[in-house]
Protein backbone atom coordinates (compact mmCIF):
# COMPACT_ATOMS: atom_id res chain seq x y z
CA UNK A 1 0.00 0.00 0.00
CA UNK A 2 1.27 3.30 -0.76
CA UNK A 3 -0.22 6.65 0.09
CA UNK A 4 -1.70 8.77 -2.76
CA UNK A 5 -1.72 12.91 -1.83
CA UNK A 6 -3.41 15.42 -3.42
CA UNK A 7 -2.17 18.70 -4.52
CA UNK A 8 -2.99 20.58 -1.24
CA UNK A 9 -1.71 17.19 1.16
CA UNK A 10 1.62 17.41 -0.81
CA UNK A 11 1.83 21.63 0.02
CA UNK A 12 0.77 20.35 3.30
CA UNK A 13 3.48 18.11 3.77
CA UNK A 14 6.16 20.22 2.23
CA UNK A 15 5.34 23.36 4.56
CA UNK A 16 5.24 21.24 7.61
CA UNK A 17 8.54 19.89 6.99
CA UNK A 18 10.26 23.48 5.76
CA UNK A 19 8.45 24.90 9.30
CA UNK A 20 9.99 22.51 11.18
CA UNK A 21 13.35 23.30 10.07
CA UNK A 22 13.74 19.93 9.24
CA UNK A 23 14.62 21.02 5.77
CA UNK A 24 14.76 23.64 2.91
CA UNK A 25 13.19 24.06 0.02
CA UNK A 26 16.30 24.18 -1.47
CA UNK A 27 17.29 21.06 -0.34
CA UNK A 28 14.07 19.60 -1.72
CA UNK A 29 14.61 21.37 -4.94
CA UNK A 30 17.83 19.77 -5.18
CA UNK A 31 16.68 16.29 -4.44
CA UNK A 32 13.93 16.28 -6.66
CA UNK A 33 16.51 17.03 -9.74
CA UNK A 34 18.62 14.56 -8.43
CA UNK A 35 15.92 11.64 -7.95
CA UNK A 36 14.68 12.49 -11.62
CA UNK A 37 17.93 12.01 -13.20
CA UNK A 38 18.48 8.85 -11.36
CA UNK A 39 15.66 7.69 -12.08
CA UNK A 40 15.83 8.70 -16.08
CA UNK A 41 18.65 7.08 -16.23
CA UNK A 42 18.00 3.62 -14.52
CA UNK A 43 14.76 3.73 -16.97
CA UNK A 44 17.16 4.34 -19.97
CA UNK A 45 20.62 3.09 -19.03
CA UNK A 46 22.14 3.54 -22.24
CA UNK A 47 21.33 7.64 -21.38
CA UNK A 48 23.63 6.55 -18.81
CA UNK A 49 26.88 6.00 -21.48
CA UNK A 50 28.32 9.33 -22.92
CA UNK A 51 26.94 12.71 -23.38
CA UNK A 52 23.53 13.10 -25.04
CA UNK A 53 21.12 16.14 -25.75
CA UNK A 54 18.45 17.59 -23.86
CA UNK A 55 16.14 20.38 -24.42
CA UNK A 56 14.15 21.22 -20.83
CA UNK A 57 11.06 23.43 -20.83
CA UNK A 58 10.77 25.34 -17.52
CA UNK A 59 7.58 27.24 -16.05
CA UNK A 60 8.03 30.06 -13.72
CA UNK A 61 6.90 27.77 -10.89
CA UNK A 62 9.07 25.66 -8.84
CA UNK A 63 8.23 23.14 -11.12
CA UNK A 64 10.68 25.33 -13.42
CA UNK A 65 13.19 25.14 -10.51
CA UNK A 66 13.73 21.43 -10.47
CA UNK A 67 13.80 21.88 -14.09
CA UNK A 68 16.88 24.17 -14.01
CA UNK A 69 18.72 21.46 -11.20
CA UNK A 70 17.71 18.53 -13.87
CA UNK A 71 19.64 20.92 -17.01
CA UNK A 72 22.39 21.34 -14.34
CA UNK A 73 22.77 17.64 -13.36
CA UNK A 74 22.77 16.53 -17.51
CA UNK A 75 25.27 19.33 -18.13
CA UNK A 76 27.59 18.46 -15.38
CA UNK A 77 27.41 15.03 -17.42
CA UNK A 78 28.96 16.23 -20.20
CA UNK A 79 25.68 16.66 -22.13
CA UNK A 80 24.22 19.26 -24.70
CA UNK A 81 21.46 21.52 -22.69
CA UNK A 82 18.78 23.70 -23.74
CA UNK A 83 16.70 25.31 -21.45
CA UNK A 84 13.59 27.12 -22.64
CA UNK A 85 11.79 29.37 -20.40
CA UNK A 86 7.98 29.93 -20.45
CA UNK A 87 7.52 34.18 -19.19
CA UNK A 88 9.44 36.81 -17.81
CA UNK A 89 12.65 35.33 -15.97
CA UNK A 90 12.74 38.66 -13.81
CA UNK A 91 8.99 37.10 -12.21
CA UNK A 92 11.26 33.57 -11.44
CA UNK A 93 11.02 33.91 -7.42
CA UNK A 94 12.37 31.65 -4.41
CA UNK A 95 14.33 28.36 -5.05
CA UNK A 96 13.56 28.52 -8.61
CA UNK A 97 15.53 31.51 -9.06
CA UNK A 98 18.24 30.60 -7.17
CA UNK A 99 18.42 27.17 -9.44
CA UNK A 100 17.70 29.49 -12.28
CA UNK A 101 20.58 31.95 -11.30
CA UNK A 102 23.57 28.81 -10.96
CA UNK A 103 21.70 27.54 -14.44
CA UNK A 104 22.39 31.28 -16.46
CA UNK A 105 25.96 31.63 -14.71
CA UNK A 106 26.92 29.27 -16.91
CA UNK A 107 24.73 28.46 -19.43
CA UNK A 108 22.48 30.10 -22.18
CA UNK A 109 18.80 30.40 -21.22
CA UNK A 110 16.23 30.29 -24.24
CA UNK A 111 12.61 31.83 -24.47
CA UNK A 112 9.81 29.14 -24.87
CA UNK A 113 9.04 31.02 -28.08
CA UNK A 114 12.10 29.67 -29.55
CA UNK A 115 11.79 25.80 -28.50
CA UNK A 116 9.51 25.00 -31.27
CA UNK A 117 12.00 25.64 -34.01
CA UNK A 118 14.74 23.65 -32.26
CA UNK A 119 16.11 19.83 -33.42
CA UNK A 120 14.17 17.21 -31.32
CA UNK A 121 16.70 16.05 -28.18
CA UNK A 122 17.23 12.48 -27.03
CA UNK A 123 15.59 13.82 -23.71
CA UNK A 124 12.73 16.21 -23.56
CA UNK A 125 11.93 17.24 -19.89
CA UNK A 126 9.12 19.07 -19.04
CA UNK A 127 9.58 21.54 -16.09
CA UNK A 128 6.55 24.09 -16.86
CA UNK A 129 3.84 23.39 -14.43
CA UNK A 130 3.67 20.96 -11.15
CA UNK A 131 0.97 20.64 -8.53
CA UNK A 132 0.43 24.36 -9.04
CA UNK A 133 -1.88 24.10 -11.87
CA UNK A 134 -5.29 24.63 -12.13
CA UNK A 135 -6.27 25.92 -15.44
CA UNK A 136 -5.05 24.60 -19.04
CA UNK A 137 -1.20 25.39 -19.71
CA UNK A 138 -0.80 28.29 -22.79
CA UNK A 139 -0.48 27.39 -26.09
CA UNK A 140 2.69 28.45 -26.46
CA UNK A 141 4.13 25.75 -23.83
CA UNK A 142 1.58 23.02 -25.37
CA UNK A 143 3.24 23.62 -28.80
CA UNK A 144 6.53 23.72 -27.49
CA UNK A 145 6.20 20.11 -25.78
CA UNK A 146 4.39 18.24 -29.37
CA UNK A 147 7.17 20.15 -31.89
CA UNK A 148 9.83 18.64 -29.51
CA UNK A 149 8.28 15.01 -28.70
CA UNK A 150 6.88 14.85 -32.01
CA UNK A 151 9.75 12.80 -33.76
CA UNK A 152 12.65 11.01 -32.68
CA UNK A 153 16.11 12.99 -32.49
CA UNK A 154 18.06 12.95 -35.35
CA UNK A 155 20.99 11.11 -33.78
CA UNK A 156 21.62 9.11 -30.43
CA UNK A 157 19.24 7.13 -29.11
CA UNK A 158 15.46 8.00 -29.58
CA UNK A 159 13.78 10.79 -27.86
CA UNK A 160 12.28 10.44 -24.60
CA UNK A 161 10.21 12.20 -22.85
CA UNK A 162 9.44 12.63 -19.11
CA UNK A 163 7.44 15.34 -17.12
CA UNK A 164 8.82 16.37 -13.88
CA UNK A 165 6.51 15.74 -10.89
CA UNK A 166 3.83 15.12 -13.28
CA UNK A 167 3.09 16.18 -17.14
CA UNK A 168 2.07 20.11 -17.62
CA UNK A 169 -1.56 20.70 -16.89
CA UNK A 170 -2.23 17.43 -15.61
CA UNK A 171 -5.23 17.36 -12.81
CA UNK A 172 -3.27 15.82 -10.15
CA UNK A 173 -6.22 15.20 -7.65
CA UNK A 174 -9.07 14.20 -10.19
CA UNK A 175 -6.63 13.07 -13.54
CA UNK A 176 -6.76 13.82 -16.88
CA UNK A 177 -6.20 17.50 -18.05
CA UNK A 178 -7.13 20.73 -17.55
CA UNK A 179 -8.71 21.67 -21.16
CA UNK A 180 -10.01 25.16 -22.47
CA UNK A 181 -13.32 25.72 -22.71
CA UNK A 182 -14.91 25.67 -25.08
CA UNK A 183 -12.70 22.51 -26.12
CA UNK A 184 -11.90 24.27 -29.56
CA UNK A 185 -11.04 21.77 -31.94
CA UNK A 186 -7.91 19.73 -30.54
CA UNK A 187 -8.65 19.06 -26.87
CA UNK A 188 -6.10 16.33 -27.51
CA UNK A 189 -3.71 18.70 -27.98
CA UNK A 190 -3.16 19.90 -24.48
CA UNK A 191 -2.92 16.15 -23.42
CA UNK A 192 0.69 15.66 -22.88
CA UNK A 193 1.67 12.19 -22.64
CA UNK A 194 5.08 11.87 -21.75
CA UNK A 195 7.08 8.46 -21.61
CA UNK A 196 7.62 8.80 -18.00
CA UNK A 197 6.56 10.77 -15.01
CA UNK A 198 9.01 11.19 -11.79
CA UNK A 199 6.54 12.26 -9.40
CA UNK A 200 8.49 13.80 -6.09
CA UNK A 201 7.85 12.42 -2.17
CA UNK A 202 4.49 10.41 -3.05
CA UNK A 203 2.54 9.15 -5.77
CA UNK A 204 0.18 11.90 -6.75
CA UNK A 205 -3.82 10.57 -6.37
CA UNK A 206 -4.83 11.64 -9.93
CA UNK A 207 -1.83 9.73 -11.30
CA UNK A 208 -3.78 6.79 -10.30
CA UNK A 209 -6.92 7.77 -11.17
CA UNK A 210 -6.28 8.10 -15.27
CA UNK A 211 -2.88 7.65 -17.13
CA UNK A 212 -0.67 10.44 -17.11
CA UNK A 213 2.64 8.61 -19.02
CA UNK A 214 3.30 5.50 -21.18
CA UNK A 215 4.50 3.64 -18.08
CA UNK A 216 4.03 3.67 -14.40
CA UNK A 217 4.98 6.55 -12.32
CA UNK A 218 8.15 6.32 -10.56
CA UNK A 219 8.09 8.13 -7.13
CA UNK A 220 11.64 9.51 -5.78
CA UNK A 221 12.40 10.87 -2.02
CA UNK A 222 13.17 14.03 -1.88
CA UNK A 223 14.34 13.76 2.01
CA UNK A 224 10.52 14.45 3.30
CA UNK A 225 9.16 12.10 6.14
CA UNK A 226 6.17 10.61 6.14
CA UNK A 227 3.07 12.52 5.66
CA UNK A 228 1.12 12.26 9.21
CA UNK A 229 -0.63 15.69 7.80
CA UNK A 230 -1.92 14.15 5.06
CA UNK A 231 -4.63 12.84 7.11
CA UNK A 232 -7.57 12.27 4.38
CA UNK A 233 -5.08 10.76 1.99
CA UNK A 234 -6.36 7.67 -0.04
CA UNK A 235 -4.38 4.67 -0.75
CA UNK A 236 -3.26 2.94 -3.62
CA UNK A 237 -4.30 -1.13 -3.18
CA UNK A 238 -1.11 -3.15 -3.25
CA UNK A 239 1.70 -1.74 -4.87
CA UNK A 240 3.99 -4.16 -3.39
CA UNK A 241 6.22 -7.00 -4.58
CA UNK A 242 5.41 -10.58 -4.64
CA UNK A 243 6.29 -10.94 -0.98
CA UNK A 244 4.09 -7.99 -0.38
CA UNK A 245 1.05 -9.22 -1.91
CA UNK A 246 1.12 -12.78 0.07
CA UNK A 247 1.33 -10.35 3.34
CA UNK A 248 -1.26 -8.44 2.52
CA UNK A 249 -3.24 -11.94 1.08
CA UNK A 250 -2.63 -13.37 5.00
CA UNK A 251 -3.63 -10.37 7.05
CA UNK A 252 -6.97 -9.37 5.09
CA UNK A 253 -8.26 -13.14 4.78
CA UNK A 254 -6.42 -14.22 8.25
CA UNK A 255 -4.74 -17.16 6.99
CA UNK A 256 -6.58 -19.28 9.68
CA UNK A 257 -6.93 -23.60 8.50
CA UNK A 258 -10.40 -23.75 7.91
CA UNK A 259 -11.29 -27.02 9.55
CA UNK A 260 -14.59 -27.09 8.02
CA UNK A 261 -16.79 -25.96 5.06
CA UNK A 262 -18.67 -24.00 7.26
CA UNK A 263 -15.94 -22.07 9.12
CA UNK A 264 -15.32 -20.73 5.56
CA UNK A 265 -19.34 -19.22 4.98
CA UNK A 266 -22.12 -20.08 3.57
CA UNK A 267 -22.68 -17.69 0.64
CA UNK A 268 -26.30 -17.24 -0.85
CA UNK A 269 -26.74 -15.62 -4.50
CA UNK A 270 -29.81 -14.40 -5.42
CA UNK A 271 -30.62 -15.24 -9.32
CA UNK A 272 -33.36 -14.45 -12.25
CA UNK A 273 -35.96 -15.87 -13.49
CA UNK A 274 -35.92 -17.95 -16.38
CA UNK A 275 -33.44 -17.12 -19.35
CA UNK A 276 -31.92 -14.63 -16.70
CA UNK A 277 -29.50 -16.83 -14.42
CA UNK A 278 -26.28 -16.36 -16.34
CA UNK A 279 -25.00 -13.47 -14.22
CA UNK A 280 -25.85 -14.64 -10.41
CA UNK A 281 -24.30 -18.19 -11.59
CA UNK A 282 -20.97 -16.18 -12.76
CA UNK A 283 -20.89 -14.87 -9.50
CA UNK A 284 -21.94 -18.11 -7.52
CA UNK A 285 -18.86 -19.78 -9.46
CA UNK A 286 -16.65 -16.78 -8.27
CA UNK A 287 -17.71 -16.75 -4.77
CA UNK A 288 -17.07 -20.54 -4.57
CA UNK A 289 -13.55 -20.39 -6.35
CA UNK A 290 -12.58 -16.82 -4.18
CA UNK A 291 -13.15 -19.01 -1.20
CA UNK A 292 -16.81 -19.27 0.56
CA UNK A 293 -17.61 -22.74 1.31
CA UNK A 294 -20.44 -23.46 0.05
CA UNK A 295 -22.68 -21.33 -2.26
CA UNK A 296 -26.07 -21.49 -2.77
CA UNK A 297 -27.96 -20.17 -5.69
CA UNK A 298 -31.49 -19.09 -4.72
CA UNK A 299 -33.94 -18.56 -8.11
CA UNK A 300 -37.73 -18.81 -8.80
CA UNK A 301 -39.28 -22.20 -9.54
CA UNK A 302 -39.56 -21.50 -12.81
CA UNK A 303 -36.21 -21.07 -13.13
CA UNK A 304 -35.33 -24.26 -11.14
CA UNK A 305 -34.43 -26.70 -14.06
CA UNK A 306 -32.33 -24.59 -16.10
CA UNK A 307 -29.86 -24.04 -13.50
CA UNK A 308 -30.16 -27.44 -12.14
CA UNK A 309 -28.74 -28.17 -15.93
CA UNK A 310 -25.63 -25.79 -15.32
CA UNK A 311 -24.84 -25.92 -11.63
CA UNK A 312 -23.30 -28.99 -9.34
CA UNK A 313 -20.83 -28.18 -6.58
CA UNK A 314 -23.17 -25.00 -6.33
CA UNK A 315 -26.66 -25.92 -4.50
CA UNK A 316 -29.05 -24.54 -5.66
CA UNK A 317 -32.87 -23.54 -3.82
CA UNK A 318 -36.24 -21.84 -4.51
CA UNK A 319 -37.18 -18.63 -4.11
CA UNK A 320 -40.45 -16.53 -5.50
CA UNK A 321 -41.24 -14.02 -2.83
CA UNK A 322 -39.60 -12.17 0.25
CA UNK A 323 -40.86 -14.60 2.42
CA UNK A 324 -38.76 -17.57 0.85
CA UNK A 325 -36.09 -15.40 1.56
CA UNK A 326 -36.61 -15.10 5.01
CA UNK A 327 -37.20 -18.75 5.57
CA UNK A 328 -33.80 -19.43 3.60
CA UNK A 329 -32.26 -16.88 6.04
CA UNK A 330 -33.74 -18.60 9.08
CA UNK A 331 -30.43 -20.98 8.01
CA UNK A 332 -27.88 -19.23 10.71
CA UNK A 333 -24.93 -20.79 8.77
CA UNK A 334 -25.53 -18.14 5.83
CA UNK A 335 -23.07 -15.73 6.64
CA UNK A 336 -23.03 -13.43 3.47
CA UNK A 337 -25.99 -12.23 0.67
CA UNK A 338 -25.37 -11.30 -2.96
CA UNK A 339 -28.34 -9.50 -4.78
CA UNK A 340 -28.13 -7.74 -8.10
CA UNK A 341 -26.67 -9.33 -10.75
CA UNK A 342 -29.55 -10.60 -13.78
CA UNK A 343 -32.44 -9.93 -10.72
CA UNK A 344 -34.31 -7.49 -12.30
CA UNK A 345 -34.89 -3.67 -11.40
CA UNK A 346 -38.70 -4.00 -9.37
CA UNK A 347 -40.19 -3.52 -6.47
CA UNK A 348 -39.94 -7.22 -5.60
CA UNK A 349 -35.94 -6.56 -5.91
CA UNK A 350 -36.33 -3.87 -3.11
CA UNK A 351 -38.03 -6.14 -1.38
CA UNK A 352 -35.22 -9.04 -1.35
CA UNK A 353 -32.61 -6.56 -0.72
CA UNK A 354 -34.90 -5.55 2.71
CA UNK A 355 -35.13 -9.09 3.71
CA UNK A 356 -31.31 -9.64 3.70
CA UNK A 357 -30.51 -6.26 5.16
CA UNK A 358 -33.08 -7.28 7.84
CA UNK A 359 -31.46 -10.31 8.53
CA UNK A 360 -28.33 -8.59 9.61
CA UNK A 361 -25.61 -11.19 7.48
CA UNK A 362 -23.07 -8.76 5.21
CA UNK A 363 -24.59 -7.86 2.11
CA UNK A 364 -23.08 -7.43 -1.56
CA UNK A 365 -25.05 -5.13 -3.86
CA UNK A 366 -24.79 -4.86 -7.50
CA UNK A 367 -26.43 -4.04 -10.69
CA UNK A 368 -30.67 -4.12 -10.74
CA UNK A 369 -30.21 -4.34 -6.45
CA UNK A 370 -28.84 -0.60 -6.72
CA UNK A 371 -31.11 0.42 -9.71
CA UNK A 372 -33.97 -0.96 -8.02
CA UNK A 373 -33.74 2.22 -5.55
CA UNK A 374 -32.93 4.99 -7.99
CA UNK A 375 -36.08 6.78 -7.22
CA UNK A 376 -35.88 6.52 -3.35
CA UNK A 377 -31.70 6.07 -2.58
CA UNK A 378 -32.26 7.14 0.64
CA UNK A 379 -34.82 4.09 1.81
CA UNK A 380 -31.71 2.20 0.60
CA UNK A 381 -29.58 3.65 2.77
CA UNK A 382 -31.32 3.87 6.01
CA UNK A 383 -31.03 0.21 5.74
CA UNK A 384 -27.43 -0.27 5.16
CA UNK A 385 -24.55 -0.40 7.49
CA UNK A 386 -20.28 -1.19 7.54
CA UNK A 387 -20.77 -4.74 6.57
CA UNK A 388 -22.73 -4.14 3.27
CA UNK A 389 -20.63 -3.67 0.22
CA UNK A 390 -22.05 -1.66 -3.06
CA UNK A 391 -20.50 -2.20 -5.99
CA UNK A 392 -21.54 0.57 -8.47
CA UNK A 393 -20.46 1.46 -12.30
CA UNK A 394 -20.65 5.11 -13.30
CA UNK A 395 -24.09 4.90 -14.70
CA UNK A 396 -25.42 2.82 -11.39
CA UNK A 397 -23.49 5.36 -9.18
CA UNK A 398 -25.16 8.26 -10.94
CA UNK A 399 -28.85 6.73 -10.23
CA UNK A 400 -27.96 6.35 -6.22
CA UNK A 401 -25.64 9.61 -5.79
CA UNK A 402 -27.08 12.16 -8.65
CA UNK A 403 -25.25 15.36 -6.81
CA UNK A 404 -21.89 13.80 -6.63
CA UNK A 405 -21.80 12.51 -9.93
CA UNK A 406 -23.20 15.79 -11.37
CA UNK A 407 -20.42 17.35 -9.57
CA UNK A 408 -17.86 15.44 -12.25
CA UNK A 409 -15.09 17.29 -12.89
CA UNK A 410 -15.11 19.39 -10.05
CA UNK A 411 -15.09 16.83 -7.39
CA UNK A 412 -12.07 13.29 -7.91
CA UNK A 413 -13.48 9.99 -8.12
CA UNK A 414 -12.27 9.33 -4.68
CA UNK A 415 -14.04 12.23 -2.92
CA UNK A 416 -17.27 11.34 -5.14
CA UNK A 417 -16.56 7.73 -3.65
CA UNK A 418 -15.47 8.95 0.25
CA UNK A 419 -19.06 11.01 0.32
CA UNK A 420 -20.82 8.15 -1.05
CA UNK A 421 -19.91 5.76 1.68
CA UNK A 422 -20.41 8.48 4.37
CA UNK A 423 -23.86 9.09 3.01
CA UNK A 424 -24.73 6.22 2.60
CA UNK A 425 -23.07 4.47 5.34
CA UNK A 426 -21.76 1.19 3.64
CA UNK A 427 -18.69 -0.01 1.81
CA UNK A 428 -18.37 1.78 -1.99
CA UNK A 429 -16.69 -0.03 -4.69
CA UNK A 430 -16.62 2.61 -7.48
CA UNK A 431 -15.95 1.03 -10.68
CA UNK A 432 -13.93 1.55 -13.90
CA UNK A 433 -10.11 1.27 -14.79
CA UNK A 434 -9.57 3.19 -11.99
CA UNK A 435 -11.61 1.64 -9.18
CA UNK A 436 -12.14 3.45 -5.47
CA UNK A 437 -13.22 1.44 -2.45
CA UNK A 438 -14.10 3.55 0.50
CA UNK A 439 -16.02 3.07 3.76
CA UNK A 440 -18.24 5.13 5.64
CA UNK A 441 -15.11 6.01 7.89
CA UNK A 442 -13.29 7.74 4.91
CA UNK A 443 -10.79 5.07 4.63
CA UNK A 444 -10.47 5.11 0.81
CA UNK A 445 -8.18 2.56 -1.49
CA UNK A 446 -7.67 3.26 -5.18
CA UNK A 447 -7.04 0.05 -7.39
CA UNK A 448 -5.11 1.46 -10.60
CA UNK A 449 -5.39 -1.48 -13.57
CA UNK A 450 -2.87 1.67 -15.24
CA UNK A 451 0.26 1.56 -17.12
CA UNK A 452 1.34 -1.77 -16.19
CA UNK A 453 -1.45 -3.59 -14.75
CA UNK A 454 -3.68 -2.33 -17.67
CA UNK A 455 -6.30 -4.81 -18.23
CA UNK A 456 -8.74 -3.82 -21.01
CA UNK A 457 -9.91 -7.47 -21.27
CA UNK A 458 -12.16 -6.55 -18.23
CA UNK A 459 -14.57 -4.46 -20.12
CA UNK A 460 -16.51 -7.53 -21.21
CA UNK A 461 -20.15 -8.36 -20.19
CA UNK A 462 -20.22 -10.12 -17.10
CA UNK A 463 -17.23 -9.22 -15.81
CA UNK A 464 -19.08 -6.73 -13.14
CA UNK A 465 -20.83 -10.31 -11.68
CA UNK A 466 -17.70 -11.71 -11.11
CA UNK A 467 -16.29 -9.14 -8.99
CA UNK A 468 -19.77 -8.79 -6.97
CA UNK A 469 -18.99 -13.14 -6.71
CA UNK A 470 -15.46 -12.33 -5.85
CA UNK A 471 -16.18 -10.41 -2.98
CA UNK A 472 -19.47 -12.15 -1.58
CA UNK A 473 -17.04 -15.01 -1.21
CA UNK A 474 -13.85 -13.42 0.70
CA UNK A 475 -16.90 -12.20 2.95
CA UNK A 476 -18.04 -15.36 3.61
CA UNK A 477 -15.78 -16.42 6.31
CA UNK A 478 -16.40 -14.53 9.79
CA UNK A 479 -14.38 -11.98 11.00
CA UNK A 480 -12.77 -10.43 7.70
CA UNK A 481 -12.69 -6.75 7.34
CA UNK A 482 -15.40 -5.84 4.74
CA UNK A 483 -13.50 -2.80 3.04
CA UNK A 484 -10.05 -4.61 3.24
CA UNK A 485 -11.73 -7.65 1.39
CA UNK A 486 -13.16 -5.52 -1.33
CA UNK A 487 -9.83 -4.11 -1.97
CA UNK A 488 -8.64 -7.45 -1.96
CA UNK A 489 -11.38 -9.14 -4.04
CA UNK A 490 -10.77 -5.98 -6.88
CA UNK A 491 -7.14 -6.75 -6.74
CA UNK A 492 -7.90 -10.30 -7.46
CA UNK A 493 -10.38 -9.24 -10.22
CA UNK A 494 -8.22 -7.42 -11.92
CA UNK A 495 -4.78 -9.91 -11.35
CA UNK A 496 -7.26 -12.86 -13.13
CA UNK A 497 -7.85 -10.59 -16.30
CA UNK A 498 -3.86 -10.20 -16.50
CA UNK A 499 -2.22 -13.44 -15.90
CA UNK A 500 -5.61 -14.84 -18.30
CA UNK A 501 -5.05 -12.56 -21.24
CA UNK A 502 -6.24 -11.50 -24.17
CA UNK A 503 -9.81 -13.27 -25.28
CA UNK A 504 -10.97 -13.37 -21.65
CA UNK A 505 -14.69 -13.42 -21.28
CA UNK A 506 -15.81 -12.97 -18.07
CA UNK A 507 -16.84 -16.76 -17.06
CA UNK A 508 -12.85 -17.23 -17.31
CA UNK A 509 -12.30 -15.05 -14.30
CA UNK A 510 -13.70 -17.42 -11.86
CA UNK A 511 -11.41 -20.13 -13.27
CA UNK A 512 -8.47 -18.34 -13.66
CA UNK A 513 -8.40 -17.17 -9.84
CA UNK A 514 -6.67 -20.82 -8.60
CA UNK A 515 -3.57 -19.24 -10.10
CA UNK A 516 -3.85 -16.18 -8.99
CA UNK A 517 -4.53 -17.55 -5.19
CA UNK A 518 -1.63 -20.22 -5.52
CA UNK A 519 0.63 -17.23 -6.24
CA UNK A 520 -0.25 -15.79 -2.87
CA UNK A 521 0.53 -18.61 -1.45
CA UNK A 522 -2.95 -19.34 -0.41
N1 LIG B 1 9.75 23.68 -2.18
C1 LIG B 1 8.76 23.10 -2.81
O1 LIG B 1 7.63 23.49 -2.60
C2 LIG B 1 9.05 22.05 -3.78
C3 LIG B 1 8.32 21.97 -4.95
N2 LIG B 1 8.66 21.13 -5.91
C4 LIG B 1 8.18 21.32 -7.26
O2 LIG B 1 7.37 22.45 -7.32
C5 LIG B 1 6.14 22.18 -7.97
C6 LIG B 1 5.08 23.06 -7.46
O3 LIG B 1 5.54 24.35 -7.63
P1 LIG B 1 4.59 25.62 -7.62
O4 LIG B 1 3.71 25.54 -6.47
O5 LIG B 1 5.46 26.78 -7.75
O6 LIG B 1 3.70 25.39 -8.89
P2 LIG B 1 4.04 25.11 -10.43
O7 LIG B 1 3.40 23.86 -10.77
O8 LIG B 1 5.50 25.26 -10.73
O9 LIG B 1 3.26 26.28 -11.18
C7 LIG B 1 3.00 27.48 -10.56
C8 LIG B 1 3.44 28.63 -11.43
O10 LIG B 1 2.88 28.51 -12.72
C9 LIG B 1 1.96 29.58 -12.94
N3 LIG B 1 0.83 28.98 -13.62
C10 LIG B 1 0.04 27.98 -13.19
N4 LIG B 1 -0.83 27.61 -14.14
C11 LIG B 1 -0.56 28.39 -15.21
C12 LIG B 1 -1.13 28.49 -16.49
N5 LIG B 1 -2.12 27.69 -16.87
N6 LIG B 1 -0.64 29.40 -17.32
C13 LIG B 1 0.37 30.20 -16.95
N7 LIG B 1 0.94 30.15 -15.74
C14 LIG B 1 0.48 29.28 -14.88
C15 LIG B 1 1.63 30.14 -11.61
O11 LIG B 1 1.28 31.46 -11.77
P3 LIG B 1 -0.17 31.99 -11.29
O12 LIG B 1 -1.13 30.82 -11.28
O13 LIG B 1 0.07 32.51 -9.96
O14 LIG B 1 -0.51 32.99 -12.32
C16 LIG B 1 2.96 29.93 -10.90
O15 LIG B 1 3.88 30.93 -11.30
C17 LIG B 1 5.91 20.72 -7.71
O16 LIG B 1 5.06 20.17 -8.66
C18 LIG B 1 7.33 20.19 -7.77
O17 LIG B 1 7.68 19.98 -9.13
C19 LIG B 1 9.77 20.22 -5.72
O18 LIG B 1 10.91 20.90 -6.14
C20 LIG B 1 9.95 19.85 -4.29
C21 LIG B 1 10.11 21.08 -3.47
N1 LIG C 1 -10.78 -0.78 -19.22
C1 LIG C 1 -10.90 -1.41 -18.05
N2 LIG C 1 -9.81 -1.68 -17.31
C2 LIG C 1 -9.93 -2.33 -16.15
N3 LIG C 1 -11.07 -2.77 -15.64
C3 LIG C 1 -12.18 -2.54 -16.32
C4 LIG C 1 -12.17 -1.85 -17.55
N4 LIG C 1 -13.44 -1.78 -17.99
C5 LIG C 1 -14.21 -2.40 -17.07
N5 LIG C 1 -13.45 -2.85 -16.07
C6 LIG C 1 -13.92 -3.59 -14.89
O1 LIG C 1 -14.83 -4.59 -15.34
C7 LIG C 1 -15.97 -4.65 -14.51
C8 LIG C 1 -17.20 -4.28 -15.32
O2 LIG C 1 -18.31 -4.29 -14.50
P1 LIG C 1 -19.73 -3.75 -14.95
O3 LIG C 1 -19.59 -2.36 -15.51
O4 LIG C 1 -20.64 -3.95 -13.82
O5 LIG C 1 -20.07 -4.67 -16.18
P2 LIG C 1 -21.07 -5.89 -16.31
O6 LIG C 1 -22.40 -5.36 -15.86
O7 LIG C 1 -21.05 -6.24 -17.76
O8 LIG C 1 -20.58 -6.98 -15.47
C9 LIG C 1 -15.68 -3.70 -13.37
O9 LIG C 1 -15.09 -4.38 -12.31
C10 LIG C 1 -14.70 -2.70 -13.97
O10 LIG C 1 -13.89 -2.12 -12.99
K1 LIG D 1 5.75 19.00 -15.21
Amino acid sequence: MERLLTAAEMRETEKAAMESGETSGRHLMERAGEGAVAAILSEWPDLADGPHRAAVLCGPGNNGGDGFVVARLLADRGWTVEVYLYGDPDRVAGDARANLEAWTARHPLQPMEQAAGATPPNLLIDAMFGIGVSRPIPDLCMQAWHALAASDAPSGPPGRTVALDCPSGFDVDRGGYFLPEPEGNDPAAWRLLPDLCVTFHAAKQGLFLEEAARRAPRVVAIGLAEDAAATAAATRVLSGDAAEQRAWYRRVTGGEEHLHKYDRGHALVLGGGPGKGGAARMAARAALRAGAGLVTVAVPRDALPENAAQLNAIMLSAMDTPDDLDRLLEDGRLSVVCLGPGLGVSARTRELVGSALDSGRRVVLDADALTSFREAPDTLFEMLNGDCVLTPHEGEFARLFPDLAERGRSLSKVDAARQAAARCGAVVLLKGAATVIADPEGTVGVHAALYDRRVPQLATAGAGDVLAGFITGLCAAPGRDTRAVTELAAWLHAESARTFGPGLIAEDLPDELPKVLAGLGA
